[in-house]
């Protein structure tokens, strides 16, 4: 199947540091139903960007605060029957209400129990999918050489699935790696930049799913731009973070102030850069 980046958001000239600056604005309110690992960092992360994190995943209350929430998103990294539940309902809401919900499909193909939960969740439409290369070869039922949360593929080796992927789900399909590429089965980009640093740092994935719900609230005309944007803000902080930082551990709070700090002008200047 061919890929047509003709078509990418990049032919005509896309105002992303506007769509940070709506973000911002907007300041939306993010239901994350994230894991154990990640709740943390990705609530630091979505505040230091602008947005409002909320990290609420109980069956008896997911659905219901899914209507308070501008955008809901779904990881599956510690996943259980009671966290299942909570997913489920907040995603049948976040459809039945027109808001955007993003799945992070983290090692589902390592258990029959995580394989089945995505089926069941993708089965409820999500408006964009975020992996990394061997989740989204999986979810497009191709062998991938991943065995825990850590991509053992290329994001080049992926492009293909997205693609189809997205065809398939009609979500938007973000493949996160050394570059990114985010389709809607129609357009693509490529997005380069950030640092080898950023799969040394548990969670920044997680975290990244979070945001794109933020982007998907604040741009719902466009879950493709929304995506695009904010897998670009990663690879700004990324690319900022990296230049002072001695390891994982300083990079880690250096790209929570990076993002922080992370302005209009700085980000379209990365993207001008970066995306292709
Ligand atoms: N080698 C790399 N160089 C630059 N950025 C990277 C690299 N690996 C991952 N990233 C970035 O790290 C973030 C998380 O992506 P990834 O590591 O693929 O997710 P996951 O943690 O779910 O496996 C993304 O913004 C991605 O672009
Ligand atoms: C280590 C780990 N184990 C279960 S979830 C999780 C976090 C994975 O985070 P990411 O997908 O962002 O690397
Ligand atoms: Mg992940």
């Amino acid at each position: 199947m061919a890929i047509d980046t003709s078509t990418s958001a990049s032919a005509a000239p896309v105002a992303y540091g506007d769509l940070l600056e709506r973000m911002r604005h907007a300041s939306p309110l993010v239901q994350c139903i994230t894991n154990y690992v990640a709740m943390n960092y990705a609530a630091n992360i979505l505040l230091a960007a602008g947005a409002s994190p909320a990290m609420v995943h109980a069956p008896e209350e997911a659905g219901e605060f899914a209507r308070l929430a501008d955008a809901v998103t779904i990881n599956i990294g510690t996943l259980s029957t009671h966290w299942l539940e909570g997913m489920r309902a907040a995603a049948r809401t976040a459809n039945e209400t027109r808001k955007p919900w993003v799945l992070d499909p983290v090692a589902h193909f390592a258990t029959g129990f995580r394989r089945k939960a995505v089926e069941d969740l993708l089965g409820l439409r999500p408006t964009i999918i975020r992996g990394n290369a061997s989740e989204i070869m999986a979810l497009a039922g191709l062998v991938s050489a991943g065995r825990g949360v850590d991509a053992g593929d290329s994001v080049e080796e992926a492009e293909t699935a997205a693609l189809a992927l997205s065809r398939s789900t009609h979500a938007v399909v973000a493949v996160t790696g050394a570059s990114d590429f985010v389709t809607d089965g129609s357009q693509a980009v490529r997005i380069g930049g950030g640092s080898a640093l950023m799969p040394r740092v548990t969670a920044m994935g997680c975290a990244l799913t979070c945001l794109v719900g933020a982007f998907a609230a604040a741009v719902p005309e466009t879950p493709f731009l929304a995506t695009v944007t904010a897998l670009a803000c990663f690879s700004a902080a990324g690319s900022r973070a990296e230049q002072e930082s001695s390891g994982p551990g300083s990079f880690a709070w250096r790209f929570t102030d990076a993002l922080a700090a992370l302005d209009a002008r700085a980000l379209q200047a990365q993207t001008d850069k970066v995306i292709a």
